[in-house]
């Protein structure tokens, strides 16, 4: 397995150290061990976890600005803890409304020694924060339109929304509400996914 991700981070040009990637095989680990009891993901393989969950989840990582993420609808930390191993100087706010996936969290958090994620259970509409976040990251979460309107609250002035989508989300960009504009729209290739893939980068209009 780590010669596989390891080709696999080589092909998207993806640079972890050592630990990192011993990091993220450990996620790999406890998401196959948790999945069986607690049916975290329909991704089965420990195999296909390195292309569907680790690879696709960081994808996202170089276009992220800033140093303070929240990824809402995290479920068992999707693409929340991926990107939070590899950037370990940016922090990350984990959220789910269900209380099994953010258990999850908290024991890959104390089993990996992550410091910069915090796991929070809630409805992402009833969450505040003292701090406003740099990004709003969500994969598999909600319709554009959903997203904008539950997580209004949350970014700062510059902050921005990091949608991930499969095919290119055009009824959903029509539909996007005035006060929003569309940074970039990021067409990506995970290695090992031949399925489409897209980043939709959105602001508020000042
Ligand atoms: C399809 S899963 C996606 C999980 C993960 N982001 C991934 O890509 O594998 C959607 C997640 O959103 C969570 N969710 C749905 N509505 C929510 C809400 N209003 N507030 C917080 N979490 C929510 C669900 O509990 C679920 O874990």
């Amino acid at each position: 397995m780590k010669e596989q991700l390891k080709e696999l981070l080589q092909q998207a040009q993806i640079n972890l150290s050592e630990s990192q990637i011993e990091q993220q095989l450990a996620l790999v680990g406890l998401l196959d061990k948790w999945n069986k009891a607690y049916n975290l993901t329909s991704v089965r393989n420990p195999k296909d976890m390195l292309t569907r969950h680790i690879m696709d989840s960081l994808a996202i990582r170089d276009y992220l600005h800033g140093q303070r993420f929240i990824d809402v609808g995290t479920g068992p930390g999707l693409p929340g803890l991926p990107l939070a191993i590899a950037e370990p100087d940016k922090e990350f706010v984990l959220l789910d409304s269900l209380g099994k996936r953010i258990r999850f969290i908290r024991q890959v958090c104390h089993e990996l020694k992550l410091t910069n994620v915090t796991p929070v259970q809630a409805r992402v509409e009833d969450y505040q924060d003292q701090q406003k976040f740099d990004g709003v990251i969500s994969r598999a979460f909600a319709s554009l339109n959903d997203m904008l309107s539950w997580c209004e609250h949350l970014p700062g002035e510059n902050g921005r929304f990091y949608a991930l989508k499969g095919l290119y989300p055009q009824d959903e960009l029509e539909q996007l509400p005035q006060q929003y504009k569309i940074e970039s729209i990021e067409q990506i290739k995970v290695p090992g996914i031949d399925a489409s893939r897209h980043i939709v980068i959105i602001s508020k209009r000042s």
